[in-house]
């Protein structure tokens, strides 16, 4: 099956699964431990019903909306993840130019492998930059400054990975950051001719924000182990605001799971919250992020833009969470796998498959704009 001929997200996950090298495809598609909470993610979106309204006028609809003050053709994001360029060959600069396209916000994570400066040189609209914050300081500053110097239009920062989950996959696959090559790593590899055809092609293959720029970090072994150590485990809300204040702009906090942390971020000064759990990747455990929004959103009312990942497979899952009163949604695996499957138009496809479900989705409830969405449209108690 083409790209094109690609009708669900799990149709491009299937064709990554046949492209990617096994151990890439697994580190996309895999969740912390018994990757309970990874797959309640996707299920929980399931019990939520819509409510279907017939004889209303259903012409001329829209999708669109904004995400903090940005226009969006509608409130989906690419979401920050690392290693997006061992899906396939420079993968974030392609996802990048896909959504700048496609009109929807690109994320680019700190562990990606193209630079801030090699998505910068392929776009011409900002795009938005996500920041682990690390012990070297001066390496944040740094990766801050680097932001902006690229006018990057929003920072987001990403608050439940001090430590790291552990995902079962990766371990047995013996995936290492950055990769490493063993031969079994090597034989899966050449049984996916056309990803290393393309990667024979570029020279993005280690982690381009980190080589070169981090205090002793200058060949592949030296950033294995300060990728590993450097995780800020003593990260707290004090830090906020000498982040906020460096960068300046506006500032998206990620990984809010709980409605008392959503109090507390309303005095962060940041312009909106994620309600997110990592996809699963680290907490295994914890409640889907569907099955939190209502009342996260219920807890900051009007006060702050609520946002949401986590489990988004269709239109009709990022419908319910606008319904729920998320101003913007975010998806991770669904264009990595459109990535995996076909590169840039792997991950337009993707977005087009979303835009399509949410657009004939919307209309069969009776709407006709996005903006009008509601928990009005969802069905109570079933
Ligand atoms: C392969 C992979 C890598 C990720 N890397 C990052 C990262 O570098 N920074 C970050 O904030 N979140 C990262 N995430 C989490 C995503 O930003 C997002 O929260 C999650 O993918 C949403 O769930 P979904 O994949 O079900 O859409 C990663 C997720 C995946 C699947």
């Amino acid at each position: 099956m083409s790209v094109e001929q690609a009708l669900t997200i799990a149709d491009l996950k299937e064709r990554a699964r046949r492209r990617v090298p096994k151990m890439f495809f697994d580190y996309a598609d895999s969740g912390a431990w018994t990757e309970g909470t990874y797959r309640a993610n996707e299920d929980d979106f399931h019990k939520v019903k819509l409510r279907q309204r017939v004889l209303v006028d259903m012409s001329n609809r829209s999708l669109a909306s904004e995400m903090i003050g940005e226009k969006v053709s509608m409130p989906v994001a690419l979401a920050p993840t690392g290693l997006t360029g061992m899906q396939h060959a420079d993968g974030e600069m392609l996802a990048a130019q896909a959504a700048e396209e496609f009109g929807v916000p690109f994320t680019l994570s700190t562990m990606s492998i193209c630079s801030i400066e090699d998505v910068r040189s392929v776009t011409t609209k900002p795009f938005w930059f996500q920041l682990y914050v690390m012990q070297d300081k001066d390496f944040v500053h740094n990766l801050i400054d680097r932001a902006k110097a690229a006018g990057c239009s929003a920072l987001v920062l990403t608050l439940d990975l001090q430590i790291l989950g552990q995902r079962h996959k990766d371990v047995r696959n013996g995936l290492s950051a950055p990769p490493r090559f063993t031969p079994k790593h090597l034989w899966q590899m050449a049984t996916r001719p056309f990803w290393c055809l393309d990667m024979l092609g570029t020279k993005r293959r280690t982690f381009g924000n980190i080589l070169g720029h981090a205090k002793g970090v200058t060949d592949l072994s030296s950033l294995s182990s300060w990728t590993t150590e450097q995780f800020d485990p003593q990260l707290s809300w004090k830090d906020i605001e000498w982040i906020r204040e460096r960068w300046g702009g506006k500032l998206i906090l990620k990984g809010i799971l709980d409605e008392e942390d959503a109090r507390m971020s309303l005095g962060s000064g940041a312009d909106a919250i994620i309600v997110s759990n990592h996809g699963g990747r680290q907490l295994d455990g914890a409640a889907s992020s569907i099955s939190m929004l209502p009342r996260i959103v219920d807890a900051v009312g009007d006060r702050m833009e609520v946002h949401l990942d986590g489990g988004i497979r269709s239109g009709q899952d990022v419908l319910k969470a606008v319904c729920y009163g998320a101003r913007g949604t975010y998806i991770g695996r669904p264009f990595l796998y459109g990535l995996g499957a076909g590169g840039k138009a792997g991950v337009r496809r993707a977005l087009e498959i979303i835009h399509k479900e949410l657009d004939v989705t919307m209309a069969l409830c009776g709407e006709r704009d996005i903006r009008n969405l509601s928990r009005e449209n969802l069905l109570r108690d079933v």
